[in-house]
């Protein structure tokens, strides 16, 4: 191998080959993909085309029918449950449309719920983070109201600081601004964008918006025959 292979690092996510059908009825196939550390990559398709369900391959929440999906080095395809459930919980950060927090919790505790999962169990430390990652969002002095209490731009904005709270090293988020206004959706995927890249995360973004693509460092597109890398007209 000479030096400069040997010096370039492996993307954060490889995505080779994949292909997915419900039943008899196919989805997507010749999906290749790849994310680097840091990149923030806007992804757009056709209704229907499976973008979510590309996430949720890539998250290990379903599986693909062929080819390889390699996260920091591990075959996300090849892991058992338990297995796939814990890169999850120490590498992924899943922000969705529909905010998807816990109603009866305040907004500092469904953000500290990862750190939860994965074990911290010092309140202190995980009390400092919540605030540290709130106030990145926005949100400083919210700890403790409840969901039914923010409009839709601030549950995004809880959602988003409950993905990023314990530093994943992927950040995949599926229309997160489906249900905002335009004023606070674009005022999500600046933040999204921008506290991915300071935490150094990768970031996939399934949007159907062309604001979105302006912030990305890529645009890709979706195809049920593979991945379209040419920036939009929308
Ligand atoms: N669990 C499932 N069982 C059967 N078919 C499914 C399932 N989930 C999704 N599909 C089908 O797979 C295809 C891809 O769905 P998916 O939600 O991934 O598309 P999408 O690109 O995210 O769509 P949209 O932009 O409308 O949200 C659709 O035809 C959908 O009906």
């Amino acid at each position: 191998m000479n030096d400069d292979l040997r010096r370039t690092p492996p993307p954060l996510l490889a995505v080779r080959g994949l292909a997915k059908h419900y039943g008899a009825t196919p989805v997507f196939r010749h999906i290749d993909l790849d994310l680097a550390a840091g990149e923030v990559v806007a992804l757009l398709g056709a209704s229907g085309v499976g973008k979510s369900s590309l996430l949720n391959c890539i998250a290990g929440l379903d599986a693909a029918d062929a080819g390889e999906i390699v996260l920091l080095g591990q075959r996300v395809d090849r892991l058992s449950e338990p297995d796939a459930a814990a890169l999850r919980r120490r590498s992924l950060g899943f922000v969705f449309q529909a905010f998807h927090l816990l109603p009866h919790l305040s907004v500092a505790d469904n953000v500290a719920l990862p750190l939860l999962l994965l074990g911290q169990r010092e309140a202190t430390a995980v009390d400092a983070r919540v605030a540290e990652v709130l106030d990145g969002v926005g949100l400083t002095g919210y700890q403790r109201r409840h969901p039914r209490e923010l409009s839709g731009g601030q549950l995004q904005r809880v959602a988003i600081a409950r993905a990023l709270v314990h530093k994943p090293a992927l950040i995949l988020a599926d229309e997160p601004t489906g249900n905002l206004d335009p004023v606070s959706a674009a005022q999500v995927l600046d933040l999204l964008c921008r506290q991915a890249r300071e935490q150094g995360a990768g970031c996939l973004i399934v949007t159907h918006a062309s604001d979105a693509a302006q912030r990305a460092d890529r645009v890709l597109r979706l195809r049920s025959d593979g991945v379209d890398a040419r920036i939009p007209i929308d």
